[in-house]
């Protein structure tokens, strides 16, 4: 286990914190640096955390861009978020100005750095970062649908009356509108989760619009989400910190269609340490296809 090791999070807002507040109540084994260009509010938000760091003894501190450029993991949460009703892409090309100008602050990069990417629409910029940064494309991911795959886990795991942690299923492709499910893999103790009978009546493709559409559901009650990246970070940073060599459907490069997108993977200590083979079915591999196209249209725009 890596001990004393910097996490950084660039965007100290809703999301940063919430992931700060996660990776403390983990028990992550490493010191968290927040960075913001609200100099008040990233201050705001440390002394608030530290009054949790109790919990597990893990240190928090306000940063520079050039500390966060020194960390073992840097997170960029910074970024617009979507406002009721409005898509992930939609918020490109703030976005992507934001995330050069972190990136250009931080540098240069500690080579070995980790570079998880959260901030939307998080598959084109991960691909940005990717060029941007110039550290190896393993170390830089982006959180992809590993949310969006938590809340199918949990739908699957309500419907069936097992534990979530029983549950292996993806939503993969864009962490946005063109997702899919890829109910073909999806097993509950290595059974198929469509051969249970609690699915026979199932409208699968309502089930898939509804896990794609709760982010907007959650930003339509409450203006933000927050709470399911946090954890979903901290438990990245332990699959890194911790080498867990754990499966998680992230957003990575695909040398075939030319674009980051969410795949399973394997992630460590080194970060992506492989792409799984995951069979599809015709019409989930059609899914893909499409999503790909999509993102590699929005992409060229910015690359
Ligand atoms: N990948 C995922 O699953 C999820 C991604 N998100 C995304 O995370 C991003 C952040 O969301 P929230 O925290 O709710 O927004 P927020 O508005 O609460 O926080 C954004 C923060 O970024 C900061 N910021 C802006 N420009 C900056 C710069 N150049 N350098 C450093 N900091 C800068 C702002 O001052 C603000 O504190 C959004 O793009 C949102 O869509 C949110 C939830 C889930
Ligand atoms: C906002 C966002 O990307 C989500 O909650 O899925």
């Amino acid at each position: 286990m890596v001990k004393h090791s910097r996490i950084a999070i660039v965007g100290a807002g809703s999301v940063g914190a919430a992931i700060a507040y996660a990776c403390m109540l983990r028990g992550v084994p490493a010191e968290l640096v927040l960075v913001d260009i609200v100099e008040d509010a990233v201050r705001g938000q440390v002394l608030d955390l530290s009054d949790a760091s109790f919990v597990a003894n893990v240190r928090i501190r306000q940063g520079s861009f050039q500390d966060a450029g020194q960390a073992d993991i840097i997170i960029i949460t910074a970024g617009a978020k979507q406002k009721p009703g409005e898509s992930r892409i939609e918020l490109i090309a703030r976005n992507n100005a934001i995330l050069k100008s972190c990136i250009s602050s931080m540098s240069p990069l500690n080579p070995h750095a980790i570079m998880l990417i959260v901030a939307n629409p998080v598959d084109v910029l991960t691909a940005l970062a990717q060029r941007l940064s110039g550290l190896p494309p393993q170390q830089v991911f982006g959180s992809g649908t590993f949310l969006d795959s938590e809340r199918l886990r949990v739908y699957i795991a309500d419907k069936l009356k097992v534990s979530e942690t029983s549950v292996h299923a993806f939503a993969l492709g864009e962490h946005g509108d063109s997702q899919f499910i890829a109910w073909s893999a999806a097993r509950v103790g290595g059974v198929p989760v469509l051969s249970f009978p609690e699915f026979k009546n199932v409208d699968l493709n309502a089930v898939q619009k509804a896990i794609a559409r709760k982010a907007y559901e959650i930003i339509s009650l409450k203006g933000a989400t927050y709470f399911g990246i946090g954890a979903c970070c901290a438990s990245l940073c332990l699959s890194i910190l911790n080498d867990t060599k754990s499966v998680r459907p992230l957003s990575v490069y695909s040398e075939k269609h030319g674009v980051c997108y969410a795949w399973p993977c394997v992630v460590g200590k080194e970060g992506i340490q492989r792409r799984l083979d995951l069979e599809l079915s015709q019409e989930e591999n059609a899914a893909l296809e499409a999503s790909a196209k999509s993102l590699k249209e929005i992409l060229e725009q910015y690359a």
